[in-house]
């Protein structure tokens, strides 16, 4: 936020540096700041003899408020505004379909904790997820209310277009801009305006190259990557550069992407994570479980050890799938000794 005394100090370089959308600012009202880069809005207001200001309705006070409230209102809407880092997220009981109290008063989830929800087909695991979205206060067809560092949210998160409490990382993902990856990460940084663009925009590529199994290309239409790739695009700009403190995924489909490191990546950004999902893999890999039955959370289980065990083994039976999917790409026939022996991990379970 910007006050008049800050603006005071600012010279209309270092406010175009700071804000850069201040040249919309300057346009609109026809003000021509050229010559006056190394002074601040006031003396360059000040500049104006009277019958300038009186030929060109010129208000000085006017402008003065309106540049502070144009300032602070992009800020807002760009999601720049510092805000109070979300801690933690609580879930307050509410109704299953069939009008019953779910079976626990609330649940915490903290920063950095990764959640999964599982549950079968219809069971509710998206309308959780959409709860959380739109910070529910038994306004939704589960009554339950969604708490945010133990308090009720201010609605603006419902409603804020750039400083979203949630991202959603959705199954489908399509794209329908026509612009090449760096331009899109470009296009997102400079929205987002964040001050050393080029360096995040390395990060996001090193990271989702790091996710997904094929290189990127910068100059590549993102209308043109494979599944895999804009997953692992999509899922390292959540992680770098959006400022949504809850990032929820409705299953991250197995679109050649290492989703250990996607959830991995999201966490050390201090996010909270919550995901539905059938898959057992990534059901494990969260610290805890919601299980959704008949539309109600029905039990909360922490991921034990003998289950982090499982995961182990469930990783190596993946490596097979995935070793079995390379060759069968590459047109290879299956030895069926090779890859039992490959397996081994009956063995080890039973
Ligand atoms: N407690 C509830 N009360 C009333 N309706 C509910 C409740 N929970 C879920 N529903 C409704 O049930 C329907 C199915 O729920 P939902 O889509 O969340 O299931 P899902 O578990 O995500 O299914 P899938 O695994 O197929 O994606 C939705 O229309 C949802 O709004």
């Amino acid at each position: 936020m910007i006050n008049r005394e800050m603006l005071d100090e600012l010279t209309i370089n270092e406010i175009e540096n700071k804000y850069p959308f201040i040249i919309s600012f300057f346009a609109d009202n026809k003000l021509d700041v050229d010559e006056y880069r190394n002074e601040t809005f006031i003396s360059f207001l000040e500049h104006f003899s009277e019958e300038e200001r009186e030929e060109w309705a010129i208000d000085t006070t006017k402008l003065t408020e309106d540049i502070i409230v144009y300032i602070n209102t992009m800020l807002d809407f760009l999601g720049i505004k510092e805000e109070k880092a979300v801690d933690s997220l609580t879930i307050i009981a509410g109704h299953d379909k069939s009008g019953q109290k779910e079976n626990f008063d609330n649940i915490t989830i903290n920063k950095s904790e990764i959640i999964s929800i599982v549950g079968p087909t219809g069971s509710g695991k998206s309308r959780l997820l959409a709860d959380i979205e739109w910070t529910a206060n038994e306004d939704t067809p589960t009554g339950r209310a969604i708490l945010i560092n133990g308090e009720k949210p201010d609605k603006k998160w419902r409603f804020s277009s750039g400083n979203k409490l949630v991202a959603q990382l959705s199954q489908n993902m399509n794209f329908v801009m026509d612009l090449t990856v760096s331009e899109f990460l470009e296009l997102h940084a400079k929205s987002r305006m964040v001050e050393n663009e080029e360096e995040v925009i390395k990060k996001i590529i090193e990271a989702a190259n790091n996710l997904a199994g094929e290189a990127f290309d910068l100059n590549t239409p993102i209308t043109s990557l494979s599944g895999g790739q804009s997953r692992a695009l999509m899922i390292a700009d959540t992680a770098i550069l959006s400022t949504s403190p809850i990032v929820l995924i409705d299953e991250i489909e197995n679109a050649g992407i290492d989703r250990k490191k996607a959830l991995g990546l999201l966490v050390s950004k201090e996010k909270i994570v919550l995901m539905a999902t059938h898959d057992p893999s990534l059901a494990l890999m969260a610290d805890k479980r919601i299980v959704i039955r008949n539309g109600g959370i029905y039990k909360v289980i922490e991921t034990g050890k003998e289950e982090k065990a499982m995961l182990q083994e469930l990783e190596k039976m993946d490596k097979v799938i995935k070793g079995l999917r390379t060759s069968l790409r590459k047109g290879e026939i299956i030895n069926y000794n090779d890859n039992i022996s490959n397996i081994n991990v009956y063995e080890s379970i039973h």
